[in-house]
């Protein structure tokens, strides 16, 4: 079995070494330009045209959870990858614990009201708040999938009334669940703390937008942890200016790296990290790839395909 590798930063030589110790009959090697020799499974993260045009490959991994990019390059170049060749992704694969790290740690600094005393601070004020309640700061969670799961978990932990949005109703012991666009205002007007989770398709470009972010009760918050495109920014910014959102924590940007003339640089009540809020883990992503490869080769249907057409 002859697998070819690709990723613009990863250290090459030490996937190579932790797969082939898992799949000791495989002959890996890192794809460079010029490589047109034979290969049963391509492992790609923003992979050149030329990689995967014209392959019989038996499947192709995406080296991380969001496939946007593979797919939008895809439909600029439809011959890189005929239908045949199934598409895997990464299902958590030590991504869930990041999420949830993140996400507990942003809204628990929310609920305790740190970023009040953060102010106070800044202007040598001693004064204490009245406490927020577990009652009044429903988490709502757009993306009911894979790690939008792991979230609502750890957020339930903490106490927090959680509630998801997804495509298809979810049956998640104690989350309330809200399904396709019919139920969105229901399920945004009773969020107070927005964490969106959404893959990037065409119906969820632009969804945290004016309309939307309207419906939120005022003083709420948002907490991007799936792709910029999902926020209108400008839309985003006069919320916050007008006292609809309280604060915005964001890990993803339209544009990355952020333009350093992006006034959410300097906004006091937006937060952000540079899109590291969930990133590969070598050890579960080899192992979770050695896995899927071995149940293809036994031909089953291990999980982890995407759907081209539904976008994710
Ligand atoms: N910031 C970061 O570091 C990272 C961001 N991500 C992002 O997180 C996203 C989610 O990852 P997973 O949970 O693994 O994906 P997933 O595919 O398991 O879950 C997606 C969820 O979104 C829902 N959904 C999709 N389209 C919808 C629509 N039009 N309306 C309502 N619900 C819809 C699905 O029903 C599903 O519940 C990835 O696509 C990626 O963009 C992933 C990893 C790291
Ligand atoms: O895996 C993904 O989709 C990511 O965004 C990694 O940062």
């Amino acid at each position: 079995m002859e697998i070819i590798f690709y990723h613009p930063t990863f250290d090459t030589p030490y996937w190579i070494a932790e797969l082939s110790k898992l799949l000791p009959d495989a002959r890996i090697r890192g794809w460079e330009r010029g490589d047109n020799a034979p290969a049963d499974y391509a492992l790609v993260w923003h992979p050149p045209v030329e990689m995967l045009q014209g392959r019989e490959l038996k499947a192709v991994f995406a080296l991380g959870a969001g496939v946007d990019s593979i797919l939008s390059k895809l439909k600029a170049h439809p011959e890189m990858l005929p239908e045949s060749i199934p598409l895997f992704r990464l299902e958590d694969t030590g991504m869930g614990i990041q999420m949830q790290e993140y996400a507990v740690s942003q809204v628990l600094h929310w609920f305790r009201r740190f970023d009040d005393y953060q102010a106070l601070q800044r202007q040598s004020t001693w004064q204490p708040l009245p406490d927020y309640t577990q009652e009044e700061f429903t988490i709502g969670i757009m993306g009911a999938g894979v790690l939008g799961s792991k979230v609502a978990e750890s957020l339930l932990s903490w106490g927090f009334p959680v509630r998801c949005w997804s495509r298809s109703r979810k049956q998640w012991p104690q989350v309330t669940s809200y399904a396709g666009e019919d139920e969105l205002n229901a399920f945004l007007q009773g969020t107070r703390v927005l964490i969106n989770l959404l893959p990037n398709t065409a119906e969820t470009v632009g969804i945290i937008n004016q309309q939307h972010l309207s419906q939120l009760p005022d003083n709420s918050y948002v907490l991007n942890l799936a792709r910029g495109v999902h926020v209108v920014e400008e839309d985003l910014l006069a919320a916050l200016d007008c006292g609809k959102l309280k604060a915005a924590m964001l890990d993803v940007f339209s544009r990355e790296p952020l333009p350093k003339e992006s006034p959410l640089w300097l906004h006091p009540r937006v937060t952000m990290t540079p899109h590291v809020a969930a990133v590969t883990r070598p050890k579960e992503a080899i192992a979770y790839i050695a896995q899927t490869i071995t149940q293809l080769e036994r031909g089953e249907a291990p999980g982890g395909q995407v759907d081209r057409v539904r976008g994710y």
